[in-house]
């Protein structure tokens, strides 16, 4: 037996959600570029929880589903309120809230396919709730109620700022929402995948997949290119600071992915978008430097740009809070991790893979005494 490091091109599941291709993305088979330009998250959100698209009524019946369960106990408020507020990262918050609305579903338990989905639609509309309830709670403002006539991706912008977002923040923001859906066997959705094959419930397995993301070398890396960008400061900068990192051997956050080689697919629509939204907010220069970081990684490391670069300044254009990047990149995700867990629920088999074992040889147990 040897072992594959970081079981790199060894297939761990089948699965008809997604598939990465020669470098192409399909969310079951349509391009992300199409969806990209034509769904909304919401169709996306139904496409990989039944492999289809909706018909109109079925979405109708999906997004009056979402807007009657984005309200959260007022423990999980309580709680926020009782965080080290000035210390606690956004991503913590959102994993131990996931797992305290698994300890108020009176369903978390029940594991026919019928509660499964009810838990899906539920967790999925208290996602967004939950994400900008904490982002109000930490700067002393009360959450704010979803309103049900908005769309996923306006609510979850009003209930951020408390004020209706621009139609160009939707669209913005949605497509954003439909980009970062759904990855193939990414680390967080393997890790929600792993978590419920031991029949555990949805709650844990997405509670599981947060603490994936947010690693820095996963849905982390968003917060910590736009830490860059800032660090950097000005488009003069850009060449001294990348340079010395390159020549320091550091990662260049946003850039490189196991499993693309020509580059990612969906960072050409987030570049055009930050392109749009730095312009429309007077800030052309964070686009202007991220180009220049760009175009340096690529000469000189021959990486590509991943989804977390260029959503980055989108994020920031959006006026959001840069250690809100990753908890948002998990409220799209749970649409792609809620499907993968009923896809392993529907023909589970506990995962279990083995170790090589690279430790000593036989040892004889000496007593503490005599060591
Ligand atoms: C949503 C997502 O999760 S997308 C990925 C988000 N993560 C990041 O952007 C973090 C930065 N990128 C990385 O750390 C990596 O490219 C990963 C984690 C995404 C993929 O990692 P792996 O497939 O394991 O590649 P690995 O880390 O082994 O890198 C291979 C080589 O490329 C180099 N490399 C990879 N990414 C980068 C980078 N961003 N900057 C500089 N060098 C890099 C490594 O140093 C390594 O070089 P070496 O062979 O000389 O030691
Ligand atoms: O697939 C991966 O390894 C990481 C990624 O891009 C994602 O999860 O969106």
């Amino acid at each position: 037996m040897s072992a594959t490091k970081g079981l790199e091109g060894i297939v761990a599941a089948e699965s008809k959600i997604s598939s990465i291709i020669d470098d192409t993305l399909t969310y079951v088979g349509y391009n992300i570029d199409d969806l990209a330009d034509n769904a909304s998250f919401e169709e996306v959100i139904y496409l990989l929880w039944h492999t289809r698209l909706p018909k109109a009524d079925e979405l109708a019946e999906l997004k009056q589903q979402l807007a009657d369960n984005m309200s959260i106990p007022q423990a999980i408020v309580d709680q926020f309120k009782a965080y080290p507020l000035s210390t606690v990262h956004p991503m913590a918050a959102l994993r131990t809230a996931v797992s305290l609305l698994g300890v108020f579903d009176e369903e978390a338990d029940v594991m026919d396919p019928e509660a499964n989905y009810r838990k899906a639609i539920r967790l999925q509309a208290k996602i967004a709730t939950v994400v900008t309830a904490f982002a109000r709670v930490r700067k002393g403002l009360e959450p704010v109620a979803p309103k049900p006539e908005l769309g996923y991706a306006a609510n979850f912008l009003y209930m951020l700022k408390g004020e209706e977002p621009a139609a160009i923040e939707v669209e913005a923001f949605d497509k954003a929402l439909v980009l970062h859906a759904d990855h193939e066997l990414n680390a967080s959705t393997f890790t929600a995948r792993v978590c419920v094959a031991t029949l555990s419930d949805v709650y844990s397995g997405v509670t599981a997949a947060i603490g994936a993301l947010k690693g820095p070398l996963h849905g982390g890396a968003n917060e910590q290119v736009m830490k860059m960008l800032s660090e950097i400061g000005s488009l003069d900068n850009v060449e001294s600071y990348i340079q010395t990192k390159l020549d320091n051997k550091e990662k260049i956050m946003g850039f490189g992915h196991r499993v693309y080689r020509k580059g990612d697919p969906r960072a050409p629509h987030l570049r055009v978008m930050s392109q749009k939204l730095t312009e429309l907010t007077g800030k052309p220069e964070l686009y202007e430097m991220s180009v220049k970081i760009h175009d340096m990684i690529v000469e000189q490391k021959k990486l590509p740009a991943n989804v977390d670069f260029f959503s980055a300044s989108v994020y920031d254009s959006l006026g959001i809070d840069h250690d809100l990047f990753t908890p948002i990149f998990a409220v799209s995700r749970t649409s792609g991790w809620v499907a993968h867990i009923l896809e392993q629920y529907a023909n589970n088999r506990l995962i279990r893979p083995r170790a090589e074992y690279v430790g000593p040889g036989m040892q004889k147990y000496v007593p503490i005494s005599e060591r």
